[in-house]
């Protein structure tokens, strides 16, 4: 929907807390995929028609023809992008792009080979980068570059909210253009970006509790729309999960649900503010047949020098706290979500 306001919301789906995405199409006529708007990476790739069949995480998920498509425009460079886990290979392709209704021209991949880990556990098809062009694989310009250029919005920024339950409806809101101010309270604390070309800020210290206990000295921290866990140095991850009496087993770290609520908050300092996150944000519940199971949604992921060391903010803190990311002035502003 264009409404004239020259802010453009896209509604968004929650997955268990842990995956969020949002349609987009790609062609003529259009073809729809739901992606992931992520702001740790820029570029934007859907499995391909002509992915190869030994690619399970590929047929299980919709696929761009480009012969189906009058505004295809060949291009067949390589591609490839490696996650923290996870790689997809492919080859470029330009189609037109509509996202929450804006036509762009987009050079974007198309990918016919999906690392079925972690991808067959994706409830969605592709991923459609929000980072900066500095970011961006083979140089490609990314959407939200290709949509500041036509000067169709308000601001040049966008903002996201996820839902903290996958029963509320809408799962979640990405605004193109603005803030959404049915999803958050207060006034925005903005920081500057530790540097131009990424969405990552200095962080100034994670407290347990009352008590200052990691990154005293000052660390990065990345706002990634595209993770969903708080990610820290491993070192420092197992320190908390042991003064939270979790265990980690196969698939994270668990406490026992009785003492979820004697659990301390986790505080963020960040841009001079305390962003604090209670049990209820970190704490995955779900009811299993054997039993509750409470997964605490912090994980240890050690980035090698000179990225890392790094903290990772990912969903279950932008649940908490609404974030704008603002492309005029290279800064991040945080305001609580409802
Ligand atoms: C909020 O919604 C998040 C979407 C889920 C992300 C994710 O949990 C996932 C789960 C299941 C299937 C696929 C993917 C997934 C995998 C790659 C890209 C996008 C989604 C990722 C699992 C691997 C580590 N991780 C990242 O490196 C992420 C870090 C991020 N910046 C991306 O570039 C890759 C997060």
């Amino acid at each position: 929907n264009n409404n004239n306001n020259g802010t453009v919301p896209t509604p968004l789906t929650n997955y268990l807390d842990t995956q969020y995405f949002g349609e987009i199409s790609i062609g003529s006529p259009a073809q729809m995929f739901n992606v992931v708007f992520d702001t740790g990476s820029a570029n934007l790739w859907v499995p391909s028609q002509s992915c190869s069949p030994f690619s399970t995480a590929c047929f299980t998920h919709n696929r761009y023809d480009a012969s189906q498509s009058w505004t295809y425009v060949e291009n067949g460079t390589g591609f490839s992008i490696q996650y923290a886990s996870g790689n997809v290979r492919g080859f470029l392709s330009e189609d037109v792009v509509m996202v929450g209704g804006i036509p762009v021209v987009q050079v974007f991949a198309e990918a016919t080979s999906l690392s079925a880990m972690p991808f067959i556990f994706a409830k969605f098809d592709g991923v459609l980068g929000m980072g900066y062009p500095n970011v961006a694989i083979d140089g490609i310009t990314p959407v939200f570059d290709r949509i500041m250029s036509q000067h169709v919005l308000k601001e040049e920024v966008f903002s996201v909210y996820y839902s903290r339950d996958p029963k509320h409806s809408p799962g979640g809101e990405l605004v193109l253009g603005g803030t959404d101010p049915n999803y958050y309270t207060g006034n925005f604390n903005y920081m500057d970006t530790r540097e131009v070309g990424k969405w990552e800020v200095i962080m100034k210290g994670v407290s347990v509790g009352m008590e200052m206990m990691f990154c005293a000295e000052g660390c990065t921290a990345v706002i990634d729309t595209g993770s969903s866990y708080i990610t820290g140095p491993a070192s420092s991850v197992s320190g908390l999960m042991k003064t939270l009496g979790a265990q980690l087993d196969e698939s994270g770290y668990k406490v026992n649900c009785d003492t979820v609520k004697t659990l301390p908050s986790v505080t963020f300092h960040l841009g001079g503010q305390e962003y604090s996150l209670s049990q209820e944000d970190y704490i995955l519940w779900q009811s299993q047949i054997e039993g509750d199971v409470c997964t605490v949604t912090f994980r240890g992921l050690d980035v090698p020098p000179p990225t890392g060391p790094i903290w990772i903010l990912g969903a279950n803190f932008i649940a908490r706290y609404y974030t704008e990311f603002d492309r005029r002035n290279n800064r991040i502003g945080f305001a609580t979500a409802v």
